[in-house]
């Protein structure tokens, strides 16, 4: 498989090559020159079994198929149910994909256990190592740090926005004791956050020098491994669904237009935003104007730059690598764009978005503990209020992404329903652990030599 940039000048790179490079040279990000046909092979039920036919052709040319299974096999091993991401019921036509069975409790350990070990196979069979910088907003940020802690060819930056992340997701980072993860509390938000970690790529002599690479979205193989879910569950349901996923940065809901590519009988997807409703409004308008980030009770999606709408865009003007990188441009230097109807209307076939603010999302939460007896945490909250919003069709059952565990936001759940969600056994001790972070002003040269210090070490 062959991967092109979304602004159409960077040179087309194989599977280890994307997975090492993060963001493409001309700034764009990378996707599949063409998405393969899914083929599950008859007999493929267990999570693991489909995830390899899903993923395999995505790597084919770069990794063995022995190789890869065995990866694939061992990243979900640590997950705490059998199904790696559940389906349960929450009406007559409603289902919750639960996505925080893994070791730090949010739908970005899918991808990222797995991302982990293809680094380590990928650095290994090349004999180098890398620098990982990326931006959080609270849950990227410790799925990457878990699944990359301690490995002797991998040094970590995760730059967060400082106050701007629960106190469980924070924690989750900074109690990391190992000697490759660096946190950093950026005086900034996420988008400042990710602004910069997009600098350090585009500035080539330091990208080069400190051999930069990406856990983010930015990187494709992050998407390739969330696109597996949509299929698993539209299997267990059987026949066209639609899904309704709590969206930030839009991987996780690209992920799923991936799988539609691929003939996944997928109806529409339905995007919940909260009060950072630059996506609502831009389905709603076809303009996409940059707001202040607004602090909510699901921070995880407080922003404003949804970096992988670049991909889609890029799917649905057929590759024209130049006007996204025109309307890109456009949109960074004015901090406002209108796309030519023809692109809003190909967006609004398959995506509809709804705003959910914070007094929807806590009576959201208490609405559905007290419809179905299940916690859910604020991001799910929000997906699951606008899959309300957009209604139902005829047979079409909706899946709603459970994108984290309550416990990660104890505060919001409790002010909802008055019962704080404990901690799974594994991270009782959290809030005894010794955090260790730095604090950096939102400059990229003083994140810039950080990490220079820090690779020189
Ligand atoms: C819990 C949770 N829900 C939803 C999102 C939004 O996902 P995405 O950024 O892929 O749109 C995030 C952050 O990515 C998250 O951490
Ligand atoms: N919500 C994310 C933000 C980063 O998104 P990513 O999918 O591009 O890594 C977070 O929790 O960090």
């Amino acid at each position: 498989m062959r991967y092109v940039s979304t602004r159409g000048t960077a040179p087309p790179l194989g599977f280890s090559d994307v997975l090492l490079t993060g963001l493409a040279a001309d700034g764009g990000l990378y996707v599949p020159e063409s998405w393969p046909r899914l083929a599950v092979r008859e007999g493929a039920t267990s999570y693991v079994d489909v995830a390899v036919d899903v993923m395999f052709p995505f790597v084919e040319g770069s990794i063995e198929r022995d190789d890869f299974a065995s990866m694939v096999d061992d990243a979900y091993a640590g997950f705490d149910h059998p199904d790696v991401a559940p389906l349960v019921q929450l009406d007559d036509d409603t289902w919750l994909l639960e996505l925080f069975h893994g070791p730090t409790l949010a739908f970005k350990d899918v991808a990222l256990q797995l991302v982990g070990r293809l680094f380590d196979h990928e650095l290994a069979r090349r004999g180098e190592r890398v620098t990982i910088v990326g931006a959080t907003s609270g849950d990227t940020g410790s799925a990457a740090i878990e699944a990359l802690r301690d490995r002797e060819a991998i040094d970590v930056v995760i730059l967060h926005p400082k106050g701007r992340v629960s106190d469980v997701q924070r924690k989750l980072m900074t109690t990391v004791d190992a000697p490759n993860i660096r946190n950093v509390a950026i005086d900034g938000t996420f988008d400042d956050c990710q602004d910069l970690v997009k600098a350090m790529f585009a500035d080539v002599p330091f990208r080069e020098r400190q051999r930069l690479s990406a856990v983010n979205s930015i990187n494709f193989a992050r998407v390739m491994a969330q696109t597996v879910y949509y299929v698993t569950s539209q299997r267990r349901l059987g026949g066209p669904v639609s899904f309704a996923v709590p969206t930030g940065n839009f991987g996780n809901v690209f992920s799923g237009y991936g799988a539609m590519r691929m003939g996944v009988p997928i109806r529409r997807f339905v995007i919940g935003s909260n009060r950072n409703d630059i996506l609502t409004r831009f389905l709603a308008t076809g303009t996409m104007s940059i707001s202040e980030v607004h602090a909510t009770l699901s921070p995880a999606m407080d922003i404003q730059v949804s970096s992988n709408l670049e991909r889609l865009l890029f799917e649905l003007v057929g590759h024209d690598g130049a006007q996204i990188a025109e309307l890109m441009a456009r949109f960074r230097g004015e901090g406002t764009v209108t796309f030519p109807s023809e692109l809003l209307d190909a967006v609004s076939e398959s995506f509809s978005g709804f705003r959910v603010d914070d007094d929807e999302t806590t009576a959201e939460i208490r609405r559905t503990y007290d419809e179905t007896g299940l916690v859910i945490d604020p991001h799910t909250a929000v997906g699951v209020a606008a899959s309300r919003a957009a209604g139902r069709e005829q047979g079409i059952p909706m899946v709603v992404l459970g994108t984290a565990h309550p416990a990660k936001f104890p505060d919001a759940v409790e002010a909802a329903m008055g019962v704080r969600p404990e901690l799974p056994p594994h991270l009782a001790d959290l809030d005894v652990r010794p955090e260790r972070v730095d604090e950096l002003p939102n400059d990229l040269a003083a994140v810039e030599a950080y990490v220079a210090e820090l690779t020189r070490a």
